[in-house]
């Protein structure tokens, strides 16, 4: 087993660090600058935090540089169930999740005559319109005389969308645009990070492919006592991901692996919501019982829309929707994992070919992609119980998993 991993390029640890900063201002409700790479400057602050006070204090730094009204951005996904759009941006025109980015920007003045539910016409971007628009889990209902305007991917607005999905944050975002030549004066004014666009593409791209081995330790666990942690950590400083290695598994050998993303509340908690408590707990018996293999333990809760996400989906699937269109609601794809970090781990401890114990195409689909041989799938299904049976239906029928 090597602890070589592939260098980070120059170019990707300094893309790295300035979207790093950026997720953490971002997450902290701070105000951050971005330099498109369509070569406009916005203003940005997350939707989640955009209060009052915040809304007042974009409007004020955008007006020192002669910029423009607040407006909100938002995903294709969520325009539409917010009754804004009617069908998905067209895939040459979404992100490289397949996210289009809709920008909905409410005119201060007369002209927007919309009738409102909640007093919201004429007074531009308000607090309660960006809760509105933003959070599927709000109550209320926005009736705006808006037409949204579609950006066609790479847009300054698509990079603001990737960086608050980066931040885990709603995936929804708050913008002015200001001139671009008085951008770095309202930045240095205002003490504001500055983040590139083309960083935040560089980084979206590649930032999953530079895993490196940290600490391996043995871990004896109940159900497979010779069992060693391996634990992964990108260079960037990003999320960490754990390889279990159960026995010796020969590498020249196609090795009994499972891909299994974090789920707090199943992994942990014995959530009967899904069936992840299972099928990980499983793995691991099946592992031990034909010897060896390996269980990839992927930071990527709720298909890697973040803990916080998944309970505002949870909420929504609680008034009847499924688990697909509840993503879809709060903003996101269905489904917002790469196999990537996978991959990279599987290459990085030697192992090139493997048997897959899993019901989702997209795994074997994607460890293909990423250069890794599945020479054989091993279906993982476990018995539903009372609470998960529409879960494993619908990911059956609108997932194509094969159940
Ligand atoms: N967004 C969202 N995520 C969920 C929901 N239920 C479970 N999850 C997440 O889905 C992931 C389950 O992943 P896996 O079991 O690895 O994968 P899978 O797609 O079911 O494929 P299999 O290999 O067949 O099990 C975990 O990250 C869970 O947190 C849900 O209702 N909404
Ligand atoms: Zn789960």
């Amino acid at each position: 087993m090597s602890l070589a991993a592939e260098p980070i390029s120059p170019l990707l640890r300094t893309a790295s660090r300035s979207v790093q900063r950026a997720v953490s201002e971002l997450r902290r409700g701070d105000l951050v600058m971005l330099q498109g790479g369509d070569g406009r400057a916005l203003l940005l602050r997350a939707a989640e935090m955009a209060d009052a006070p915040a809304l007042a204090l974009v409007r004020q730094a955008a007006a020192q540089g002669g910029g423009g009204e607040p407006a909100l951005v938002v995903t294709d996904k969520r325009a539409i169930a917010a009754g804004l759009l009617a069908q998905a941006v067209e895939p040459a025109q979404a992100d490289p999740m397949g996210a289009g980015t809709v920008v909905i920007a409410p005119a201060p003045g007369p002209s927007n005559k919309g009738p409102s539910s909640q007093g919201t016409s004429g007074q531009g971007l308000t607090p309660d319109l960006v809760r509105l628009l933003a959070d599927p889990t709000r109550p209320g209902h926005a009736t705006l005389d808006i037409t949204p305007i579609v950006r066609p991917f790479p847009s300054a607005e698509g990079e603001a969308l990737l960086l608050v999905k980066l931040a885990r944050l709603l995936p929804a975002v708050v913008v002015a645009e200001v001139p671009a030549a008085r951008a770095a004066e309202v930045a240095a004014r205002n003490d504001l990070l500055t983040v590139r666009g083309a960083d935040v593409q560089a980084y979206q791209a590649a930032g999953e492919s530079t895993l490196r081995q940290v600490v391996e330790a043995s871990v004896p666990l109940l159900d497979a006592e010779d069992t060693r942690l391996i634990a992964f950590r990108a260079p960037d400083g990003g999320v960490e991901h754990l390889a279990i290695l159960i026995g010796n598994p020969d590498p020249a050998q196609p090795v009994l692996a499972r891909l299994h993303s974090e789920c707090f509340t199943g992994d942990l908690l014995g959530s009967l919501r899904c069936d992840c408590g299972a099928q990980l707990r499983g793995a691991i018996r099946e592992i031990a019982a034909q010897g060896s293999g390996v269980v990839l333990y992927l930071a990527q809760e709720g298909r890697n829309i973040g803990l916080m996400n998944k309970l505002r989906a949870y909420r929504l699937q609680d008034a009847g929707v499924d688990t697909v269109d509840a993503n879809l609601m709060v903003g996101f794809e269905a489904d917002e994992r790469t196999y990537l970090p996978a991959a990279t781990m599987l290459k990085a401890l030697g192992f090139h070919a493997v048997r897959l114990m899993t019901n989702n195409p997209d795994k074997l689909s994607q460890l293909a992609r990423w250069g890794v041989q599945v020479v054989d799938r091993v279906p993982h299904i476990f018995p539903a119980n009372g609470h998960n049976i529409a879960y494993l239906r619908t990911k059956a029928e609108k997932a194509g998993h094969l159940l």
